[in-house]
């Protein structure tokens, strides 16, 4: 395995001077900063988990972007106001993601869920599925169908939580009885346009991560061009597979049209822990200054079953983790090329969104204001 280390060059082009990955690979703070011109702390695109108490939403944020161990989460205390933390420093993913305490009272006067619901990109609802969900279920749907009254366009996501606990059986047992059950609950009250996606997760694998990533997906504009980008990559390359990576959370933002097998995806995840965790260590300064993730970071692990994993850098948030065949790396040259086209090409969808985020732009700041509430991902990459 080769790792290589770079000094802290600002990135060329137009994207700003690189901050340094935080060097203990920390976690955003905790309160939104509002930081240079962008949405303050309240208006960025949120993503709302909700359900009822006990059902481990605080665990899933905190294992998805805190890097929790799931057995640390034994000790959550209940979560008694809502929670919100905001990524956007240390993530491509720009979002504030709010943490409810478990059940919401929609009556109480205090609670404005006509703004909260305004400002959503997506609503997560998380079911325990070893539990009685029969409670969550009304709920579920109390809370679904006053979010869609105030805001049509959120993405309504279920976790079908905790299958840790379940036999394989016993998951599609309960998903099919829960997807049928919100679905007719739904229609009942003539609320067909809904569409709830359902998920099943479990902390304690990487199902949770593999969910979060489809529902920051929905909220990614780009997604179309990220995806033929790396359609053109492979293709041209010889890779069988390639994912896009925030590196901070280990969500994938996007991969090629092939599909997602659970077992690349897991070992990409770990090849980001790997390199990461050796680049804290061997990676910084003398004096401890420097950066566990910058421009010249990448990695190769050569596997004993000629597969090759190979990780490069594309901006300061995002990583490309490809799985290729060992003859196909012989041709490391090609790959090396057409990895530079792709990381500019990248680095050209975005700036156009910066160019679009800019107050002098063409774009007036109502349209600017509904892009963002709808999901756009970071300006600055
Ligand atoms: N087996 C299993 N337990 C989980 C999982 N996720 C969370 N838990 C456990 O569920 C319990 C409750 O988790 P919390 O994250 O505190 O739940 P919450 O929904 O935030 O609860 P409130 O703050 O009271 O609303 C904890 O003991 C977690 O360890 C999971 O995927 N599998």
């Amino acid at each position: 395995m080769s790792i290589q280390y770079g000094d802290e060059e600002p990135l060329a082009g137009s994207f700003g001077a690189v901050d340094s990955f935080p060097k203990d690979f920390g976690y955003g703070a905790e309160e939104a900063d509002g930081e240079g011109g962008e949405a303050g702390p309240d208006t960025k695109p949120r993503i709302l988990l909700m359900g009822l108490r006990r059902s481990g939403k605080s665990s899933i944020q905190k294992v998805v972007f805190h890097k929790m161990s799931p057995n640390e989460t034994l000790f959550l205390e209940s979560t008694n106001k809502i929670y919100k933390d905001d990524i956007s420093n240390s993530s491509f993913v720009n979002f504030q993601i709010w943490d409810f305490p478990g059940q919401v009272d929609f009556f109480d006067p205090t609670f404005d869920y006509e703004m909260i619901f305004r400002g959503t990109g997506a609503l997560i609802f998380v079911i325990d599925a070893q539990d009685d969900y029969m409670e969550a279920l009304a709920r579920l749907h109390l809370t679904v169908s006053r979010a869609y009254k105030v805001n049509p366009e959120i993405n309504f996501e279920v976790f079908i939580h905790k299958v840790d606990g379940l036999s394989d059986d016993h998951k599609i047992e309960t998903q099919r009885d829960i997807h049928q059950r919100a679905n007719d609950d739904l229609a009942d009250a003539g609320l067909e346009k809904l569409h709830l996606s359902f998920y099943l997760t479990s902390i304690y694998d990487h199902s949770i991560f593999e969910a979060f990533s489809k529902v920051v997906q929905k909220l990614i504009p780009q997604l179309p061009t990220l995806e033929n980008l790396l359609n053109i990559f492979i293709s041209n390359s010889g890779i069988e597979k390639a994912f896009l990576f925030d590196v901070v959370s280990k969500i994938y933002i996007a991969t090629d049209s092939s599909p997602v097998d659970m077992q690349s995806y897991e070992l990409c995840c770990d090849m980001i822990d790997v390199v990461i965790d050796v680049s804290c260590i061997y990676g910084l300064k003398e004096d401890g200054t420097g950066s566990a993730y910058d421009k010249e970071s990448m990695a190769i692990i050569k596997l004993n079953n000629t597969t090759v994993l190979y990780l490069k850098e594309v901006t300061r948030f995002l990583a490309l983790v490809c799985i290729l065949r060992e003859e196909s790396f012989e041709r490391k040259g090609l790959i090396d090329y057409n990895f530079h086209c792709f990381r500019k090409a990248i680095h050209e969808v975005f700036e156009v969104g910066v160019s679009a985020h800019r107050p002098n732009s063409h774009m007036n700041m109502q349209n600017m204001k509904t892009v963002t509430h709808n999901g756009a991902p970071r300006a600055v990459v």
